[in-house]
């Protein structure tokens, strides 16, 4: 069972995850994160391999793509904000072939 980060979990968890390139989402207890890719074999091919690490965790990104961008939004909608899983999934994400 998820839980909200308490301030000290997020302290030591969401701030390498900020200095690599991730935002508070405003007005939301969420992280968000555009990747650039060279076009959309690269960004879709990023995209599987991040599908495949969200559904073996059943823990899934809001995210969209256009064409080399993929927006990726992070949160624990079942606790309404951010869980230790969020900070897990995006270190996956930025660890994945061809993330930036
Ligand atoms: C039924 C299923 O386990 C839940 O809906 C899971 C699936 N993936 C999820 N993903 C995210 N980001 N938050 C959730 O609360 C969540 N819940």
């Amino acid at each position: 069972m998820s839980e909200l980060l308490s301030d000290a979990a997020r302290d030591v968890m969401l701030k390498p995850l900020i200095d690599n390139g991730w935002v508070m989402v405003p007005d939301r207890d969420a992280i968000r994160k555009t990747y650039e890719f060279p076009g959309f074999v690269e960004a879709f091919g990023w995209m599987t391999q991040a599908a495949i690490w969200a559904e073996k965790w059943n823990h899934h990104p809001e995210w969209s793509n256009v064409y080399g961008r993929v927006d990726v939004v992070l949160t624990t909608h079942s606790v309404g904000g951010l869980s230790a899983l969020d900070a897990k999934l995006a270190r996956k994400f930025d660890s994945l072939e061809g993330a930036s």
